[in-house]
């Protein structure tokens, strides 16, 4: 039996988040994290609290279990043809499944492959884009990439920014977290302008009302 990949969700959208924003980017959301089992119930003893993502199961929009060969199948579905075909794995923690062998399977069907991941899990070398989003008291084995992309605030000593300052990343952003009630964003912008070495990055998908 070839191994199966758990794929919450796929869907073709534009890239919300980072120095990425504005591009066309088909989504591969993987099932499952090491940080959150996803449970409601579970989130305030989680190591992530303030998650924004259903990424339990497989029952999403194309969701499923899928062999390396399926799973290219469903991300060039996906494409429309034209341009440089993108695709964006993400979850949950990708790296918990995603691997090499998938990875250079896209790429040999033409996708440049980004990475979404929390940071505490190896990156495969061959991956075309790293984008790492620490959480404080997570180990964070991942050092350098071509973006950090920092939620903010965390409470927590070991997630403020200046921890991150120095790794070797090409772009450093801070996202204001989501938290319903709450309007981070003004705090992340006063951030920002005291350190220009980082930058604002807006979820622009929410604003814009897209997946
Ligand atoms: C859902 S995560 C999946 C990938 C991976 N597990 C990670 O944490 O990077 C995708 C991105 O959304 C960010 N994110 C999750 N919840 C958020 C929230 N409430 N507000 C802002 N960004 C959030 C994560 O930090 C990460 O950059
Ligand atoms: N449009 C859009 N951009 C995104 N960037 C990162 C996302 C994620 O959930 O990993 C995401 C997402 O869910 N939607
Ligand atoms: S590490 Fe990523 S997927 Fe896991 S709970 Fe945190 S934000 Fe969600
Ligand atoms: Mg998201």
């Amino acid at each position: 039996m070839p191994r199966s990949y758990k794929i919450k969700e796929c869907f073709y959208t534009l890239q919300g988040e980072g120095a990425q924003s504005g591009r066309a980017a088909v989504f591969l959301r993987f099932t499952g994290c090491n940080l959150w089992s996803g449970r409601e119930e579970d989130r305030h003893a989680a190591v992530c609290k303030f998650c924004d993502t259903d990424f339990i199961g497989t029952d999403g929009t194309n969701g499923g279990r899928y062999t390396q060969e399926q799973c290219v199948q469903l991300v060039q579905s996906q494409w429309p043809g034209g341009g440089q075909p993108y695709v964006v794995c993400t979850g949950g923690e990708p790296l918990l499944q995603l691997d090499a062998p998938l990875i250079e399977a896209m790429q040999e069907a033409g996708f440049e492959v980004a990475v979404e991941t929390n940071g505490t899990q190896p990156v495969p070398e061959q991956i075309d884009w790293v984008c790492v989003s620490p959480k404080a008291d997570a180990p964070l084995v991942v050092t350098g990439g071509d973006e950090m992309k920092l939620v903010y605030p965390q409470s927590e000593a070991s997630a403020q920014p200046e921890r991150f300052a120095a790794l070797a990343f090409r772009h450093f952003f801070l996202q204001p977290k989501d938290e319903p009630g709450h309007n981070h964003t003004p705090a992340a912008v006063d951030y920002c302008l005291r350190h220009p070495q980082w930058r604002i990055s807006l979820q622009t998908h929410k604003i814009m009302g897209i997946e």
